[in-house]
């Protein structure tokens, strides 16, 4: 597996890096957000930029990523619209949403960018080689709110993610049962196997395990609760710190 480096944290090497999202309503809520989660010093901070009131406002996505690059210069920053058919909190329509991934990597404020894979392949293709030409890494994910889906399906996203250039592959499942969560585990481990670094989660209290278990199943990344939390399942970054420190130390 090929380890990327984004500022100073290498992501694919060592513990699964931690991402702590920032979901605030306006510009006042998401500066309150960044001066708390900075104190937990997350090694990735994702801007879920769909819960944010002024999101079809170009100038205003540009000002609000100027002001927390400004407050937090030293951390990666990844740049998330999650659609509404993927656990999303405002609607957009596929033309807009590209148009905002375009207006947001032009502004090379981000390290990181996540695009949906079940869009539209033609744009997503225009629009991953427009990251590659600004240096920005794409995460190119998948998320199934409801299910855990077969794990052939689910391994198939993530070759199919890969052969389209994603830098990291992921995927997020809702398990029913604890044979979905080790579907989830069984298919992380196949595609580390194969070299590639994806990150993987089962959301929801059956789910927990795969946030902490990067290490041994192959997650490069995990997702940890800030202020608040952007899908269910996530604990604080505390927490998820010491249990990725004693399997640090003991494997
Ligand atoms: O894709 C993901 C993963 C996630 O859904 C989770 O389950 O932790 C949280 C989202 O904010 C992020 O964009």
């Amino acid at each position: 597996m090929k380890p990327i480096k984004v500022k100073h944290i290498t992501i694919g090497e060592g513990i699964p890096k931690i991402i702590v999202p920032i979901m605030g309503y306006s510009e006042c809520e998401l500066l309150e957000e960044i001066a708390y989660i900075k104190e937990l010093n997350p090694d990735i901070i994702e801007w879920r930029a769909d819960a944010f009131k002024r999101v079809a406002d170009y100038a205003a996505v540009g000002h609000m990523l100027s002001l927390i690059r400004e407050k937090v210069p030293n951390t990666p920053l990844l740049f998330t619209f999650r659609t509404e058919q993927e656990g999303g909190n405002c609607p957009m329509s596929l033309v807009d949403y590209f148009n905002l991934i375009k207006v947001v990597l032009d502004t090379k404020r981000i390290e990181l960018i996540d695009m949906e894979l079940l869009t539209d392949e033609t744009m997503l293709r225009e629009m991953m080689n427009h990251a590659k030409q600004k240096g920005i890494k794409v995460i190119l994910s998948n998320h199934e709110f409801t299910h855990t889906p077969a794990k052939e399906t689910l391994l198939f996203r993530l070759q199919k993610m890969a052969s389209l250039g994603a830098d990291i592959p992921k995927v997020a499942v809702m398990p029913q049962t604890v044979k979905d969560l080790l579907t989830l585990l069984d298919v992380t481990q196949e595609a580390k196997e194969s070299g590639l670094p994806v990150i993987t989660m089962a959301m929801g209290k059956l789910g927990l395990l795969s946030r902490l278990s990067g290490e041994i199943f192959g997650s490069v990344a995990t997702f940890a609760a800030g202020k608040h939390q952007s899908a269910p399942g996530q604990i604080s970054v505390s927490q998820l710190r010491e249990v990725q420190d004693i399997i640090h130390q003991h494997s």
